[in-house]
């Protein structure tokens, strides 16, 4: 379980957020929702060791993770954390089976993955010639085959049509089942109604399903 403690994020003079107390137990949906510029996809960011807070801490049981060194983020990272950001991350010039194989070399899981999202049959393709709504997919095949234990996930459903969308969330869904957290920044309400909780980064207000 990970959770944030006090966590604080200033910009020189301009505190975007404050003291923010946050737990993410496994297998629930948190959305991070605001206004443009409210500090998500920041917050986002922090939890997963791209970007440091101001102050407060973030912790993994008992384990400090703002103070790993650049080594010990990279394999937390690696060993936990798993990215659905805007621009994939993907490598352009490889296939998409190349670019699963970063995640897991397990073809039964990749194939599995691909037919998920739609894909079947295209592990072949290189990334550079799909559409950018496939390319979101394929960034989402590579999470179900790495089965990280902490998805963040920035606007997943941005590239993409509705029912793409629906499809986004409810394999988002389906890990969080199978015992992963899942932490959403979204403007969208269909997106936030799909989580089982909300954080409003500019109020700090924390609604809770029951
Ligand atoms: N490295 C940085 N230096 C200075 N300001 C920054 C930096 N990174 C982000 N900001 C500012 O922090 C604020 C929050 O940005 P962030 O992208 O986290 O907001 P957001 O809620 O995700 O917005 P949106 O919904 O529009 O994507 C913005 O005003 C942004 O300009």
């Amino acid at each position: 379980m990970i959770r944030t403690a006090q966590l604080t994020k200033s910009f020189g003079e301009r505190t975007l957020w404050q003291g923010v107390d946050l737990t993410l137990p496994s297998g629930r949906m948190l959305a991070l929702v605001g206004p443009s510029g409210s500090g998500k996809t920041t917050l986002l960011n922090c939890l997963g060791l791209l970007e440091k807070p101001s102050s407060g801490d973030i912790l993994h049981g008992e384990k400090s993770l703002t103070h790993l060194g650049a080594g010990g983020r990279r394999r937390f990272r690696k060993a936990h954390l798993g990215y659905l950001f805007q621009n994939y991350a993907l490598m352009e010039n490889a296939t998409v089976r190349q670019n699963l194989d970063l995640a897991r070399r397990d073809r039964e899981r990749q194939a599995h993955a691909l037919e998920r999202v739609g894909l079947a049959g295209r592990g072949g393709e290189k990334v550079h010639r799909m559409s950018g709504g496939e390319q979101q997919r394929i960034a989402l095949a590579r999470l179900m085959v790495k089965q990280p234990s902490l998805v963040l996930a920035d606007e997943p459903t941005g590239a993409l049509d509705e029912g793409n969308g629906r499809m986004v969330i409810d394999t988002l869904r389906q890990m969080a089942h199978e015992g992963c957290t899942v932490v959403v920044a979204t403007h969208k309400e269909d997106v936030r109604d799909g989580c089982d909780d909300a954080f409003d980064v500019h109020t700090q207000c924390l609604s809770v399903a029951v």
